[in-house]
Formats: C-alpha cells, structure tokens, sequence
C-alpha cells in the first residue's frame, strides 16, 4: 500500500518553500528557491506575483519529484505564507495589475498618518485588533485602487481579486476555481472585524475598498478544494491555511492560553495565545486571530519586530564583515562582552511597542578600544533587547501560562542569542528538534482536515526539545544593559522628520 505525506507549502517573503512529512513529523523531502526583492523607491518593497507562484510551483513539483512515488502520495496541502502581503489581480485573466506590495513597504505610513490624526486609530484597533500601521493589507491595496482610474470601478464590478499570498497560490492551484482565505490571514488586512469574524462594513466604507473584491473567509483546517491534476499528475485537496506566524505558533503545539513562542526570522515574531476571547492590548502589540478550527477560534497577542535575521543579513551582505549569518556568532564570542556598544537595528523603523517608522539603526557606546566582536554581539543583543521589550509588553496585556518560550526560525539556531534572551528575559529558552515549526503548522491543519492525523493528541508526540536556555547572568548585571538599551532606543526613535 502506497504511504501517504502531508505537504506543506512555506510561501516566505525571500523565498518560496515545500516540505513534505510523514504521519510520524519527519521531513521526507523538501525544496526552496530564492525570488528577487523589488526596491523601486525608498521604503517601498514589491515581489513579482509571477515569481511568487512560478517559485512556489517549482520547490513543490521538486519535492515531490525526490519521492519514489509508486509507493508514497500526497494525501493533502496546508498552505502558509508571509502574511499582510497585498495582490490585485484580474479574475478573468488571472494577471496580476500590480506588483505584490510586501508587508515591509512603508510607501502608506503618510496616510496612516492622516488617518491617525483624523481619530481612527482607537475605532480600528477595538475592530481589527491591530495598531494603525502601514505593515497591513488595507492601506496598500487602497493605494493599487487609487493608482489607474476605472480600477475601483472594475473592483466594484466584480472583475478584480484582492488577496494575501494564501489567496493568490490557491487560486493559481485550483485553476482560478477557489478564492479563499482563512481567518488568520484575514486578520492582517485591516479590514476584517475579529470579534465577528468577517469583513468589515465600515472599515471597508472608510478605506474605500469594494466588498466584492474581496475572498471568502473560511477556517483555517477544512478542504477548500483541489488542485489542478495536471500540475502534479492527480488533484491533491489543499485543506489547510495560516498566516505563517500563527502556523508556527501551531506547530509549536501552543495550543493552550498562555503559551508562547517566538521565531527568529528576517523579523522577529512574538504570538501568545490568548484562547478563545481576543485581548485587547494596552501596550501597543496586536490581536489577531490564531486560527478558526472546528467552529473555534483562538486568538493570540502578538509583538513583531521588523530587522532581527535581517540585521544579520545586513552585516553580511551591506557590510560584508562576514561570509555567512551563523558566523556571526564566533565573531561575537570573540569578545566575552559588548564593550559598552549597543546597536538598536531599526532599519525600517521600529514595530511593536514603539510603532516608529522615522527610527532608524543607530550605534551608541562606540570607543577607541570597539572591535568588529563588540559589533558582532551589539547586533545580536539588538535582536533579543527588541524581544525583551516584546515580553514586557505582553507580561502587562495577559497572563503567561508557562515561563518559558518556544523559539525557530533561521536565527534560533544561535546559542548565543539564545543564552543571551534567556538571560535578558530571566525566564527559559526551549529550542525544538525540528525548528521548521511553521511548515509543521501548515501540514499538522491540513492533515488533521483530510482526516490524516485522527486529532491534536496524535500530533504531540511529534514536539521535542533540542535545548534549552536558563538564565545564568544575575540581576544587576541584567539591569545594567537594559539600561543601556533603554539609552538606545529612545536616542535612534523619531531619526527621521518625514518619510524621504
Ligand atoms: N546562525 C545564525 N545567527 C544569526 N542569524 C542567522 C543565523 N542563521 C540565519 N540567520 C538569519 O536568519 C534569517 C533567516 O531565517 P529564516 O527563518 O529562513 O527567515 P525568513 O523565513 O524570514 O526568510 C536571515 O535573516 C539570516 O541572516
Ligand atoms: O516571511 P517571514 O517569515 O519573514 O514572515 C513574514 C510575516 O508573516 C510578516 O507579518
């Protein structure tokens, strides 16, 4: 009898990723693929909707080419993406009319500006749960509509799609048959209202977005349907989608109020879920829904920081002080402490708590005797001083179940940072065996749908820890560089006086 796999596709903002498990968690096989950055303005940041599809496309006809596939099949995809990022395109030709403007592109802050001053922001936070920001879907696909004349007019008429990445690749999979997306995604749009969970009337009326533009919101574990047989040679169901943030935080098996995770990525990721009842921060991080399971839907608080990995990436790719990421870490072991250097890494602004777009990166402490070691560690601790911050914030919005978070993502794999937020944060570190926690969410929704896992319980078994971080420094020390890092980061906010 023919195994059978779960796939699940890891739609990320520099790349395109499939990864298939067996019914025990394993990866089998998996395939990725890079696609360009569009930089066409300061502060803009676009992706070729092509290249999105064409890349997906291809890591999954690749992973599942490395499979013998007389005696294994893929039973079902899950679907997680890099979450905010806006397409429009054509529903009768399926071309896109503008490029995808990412979550990072900061081309709407004036506006969001205006919107703040005219007393929007508390009306747009009680609804959506979010802060009033660029990084959301609603002002950028505003911005496409405003851009040619007739097109809101042909968005009215029906003619156009607007979707997050989830939306694109399944209508693209299901040959323009299925425009979906989940409770998840919708969250981040600006536009859907959590508490009722559907798309929001006056939010809609105040954006100036036509409702017939928009997906049908559905839950986040169910088939949505199937894609095209000639694309892998049978149609496989696709059964289950989540921003990829909340993937991870599913795939981390945080399914308990409380628990928390944070994935070190480009960006950092902090998601706590807050059960069934969404809390309204008081200490500017977001609320948006974890995901819609069974009629059920979790909500979890959320703390993102823009440049955490990409801080990295800058040291090795902007400064060239180093070949690859993880050799930043011996750099900074170099040296046993940072010399009284602190970077606050606010590339593009600061996000949560402080909601700062004019912010930018800023080197403080720097003396006679820095070396390139002091930067190397002022860099990472950049990273997790912006999570402590994070943490702080939510200790002040609910209540943590356990006092210990879950870690992935790219950057986790640094002991160094990982000693160093345990450290700051004074509470344990726990970094899994299998850190690919968000394409595990996507495949664990998918496959509990198509009935693959039987239920949650069979998927806890595949959770195990790799290490874990307790805090070694003492008190006063601690209290030493938070001080320093509190210095930082207000002398690097309001850098800027406008958006040039
Ligand atoms: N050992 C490491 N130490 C520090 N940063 C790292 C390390 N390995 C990878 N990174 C950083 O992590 C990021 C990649 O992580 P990943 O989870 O793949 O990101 P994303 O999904 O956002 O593209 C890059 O920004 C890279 O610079
Ligand atoms: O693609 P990632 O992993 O950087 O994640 C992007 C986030 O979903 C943005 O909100």
């Amino acid at each position: 009898m023919q195994e059978q796999l779960v796939l699940a596709i890891d739609q990320g903002t520099t790349s395109s990723r499939t990864l298939i498990f067996n019914r025990k968690g394993d990866i089998v096989s998996q395939a990725q693929q890079d696609f360009e950055q569009l930089f066409p303005h300061e502060g803009w940041v676009e992706h070729d909707p092509l290249a999105i599809w064409d890349s997906q496309l291809k890591t999954m006809k690749q992973s599942i080419s490395q499979l013998d596939l007389t005696s294994k099949r893929i039973a079902a995809i899950g679907i997680t993406n890099q979450r905010e990022t806006t397409l429009v395109w054509d529903r009768q030709t399926g071309k896109p009319v503008y490029n995808a403007i990412v979550w990072q592109d900061r081309r709407t802050a004036g506006y969001c500006n205006e919107l703040r001053k005219a007393g929007h922001a508390d009306m747009i936070q009680e609804k959506t749960g979010l802060i009033l920001d660029a990084y959301f879907s609603a002002t950028k696909l505003k911005w496409i509509l405003d851009q040619q004349p007739g097109l809101r007019d042909r968005a009215k008429a029906g003619e156009l799609c607007f979707g997050t990445v989830d939306t694109w690749l399944i209508w693209n999979l299901t040959g323009g048959t299925n425009f979906v997306t989940d409770t998840s995604n919708a969250s981040r749009t600006m536009l859907f209202n959590i508490h009722q969970l559907n798309w929001d009337q006056e939010l809609l009326d105040l954006f100036d977005i036509p409702v017939a533009i928009l997906p049908e919101v559905r839950e986040s574990s169910e088939v949505y349907g199937k894609t095209l047989a000639d694309l892998f040679g049978e149609a496989i169901p696709i059964a289950g989608i989540a921003g990829d943030q909340q993937a991870a935080l599913f795939g981390q098996l945080c399914w308990e109020k409380g628990m928390l995770k944070n994935t070190y990525g480009t960006g950092c990721f902090m998601l706590m879920n807050t059960g069934t009842e969404p809390v309204l921060s008081q200490n500017k991080l977001l609320t948006t829904v974890a995901w819609t399971i069974g009629g059920v839907t979790h909500y979890a608080l959320e703390g993102s920081v823009f440049i955490a990995g990409a801080a990295v990436q800058w040291v090795r790719d902007g400064l060239k002080l180093i070949d690859h990421s993880p050799q930043i870490e011996d750099l900074a072991r170099s040296v046993p402490d940072n010399g009284g250097m602190y970077f606050v890494p606010a590339l593009t602004g600061l996000a949560a708590p402080y909601w700062d777009p004019y912010a930018r990166g800023s080197v403080f402490g720097i003396t006679r005797g820095s070396t390139l070691g002091h930067f190397a560690r002022a860099t990472l601790e950049g990273i997790a001083f912006q999570v402590y911050d994070i943490v702080q914030a939510m200790e002040g919005d609910a209540q943590t179940s356990g006092v210990e978070f879950r870690v992935d993502g790219g950057a986790s794999a640094n002991n160094l940072l990982m000693q160093f937020q345990a450290d700051i944060c004074q509470f344990p570190v726990v970094r899994p065996k299998v850190v690919e926690t968000t394409a595990m969410g996507a495949a664990f929704l998918a496959g509990l749908a198509a009935g693959y896992w039987e239920d949650k319980g069979h998927l806890s078994q595949q959770w195990e820890v790799d290490t874990r971080f307790d805090p070694q420094k003492e008190a006063p020390e601690v209290e030493g560089l938070l001080t320093g890092w509190e210095k930082a980061v207000e002398r690097s906010r309001q850098w800027m006086d406008s958006e040039s």
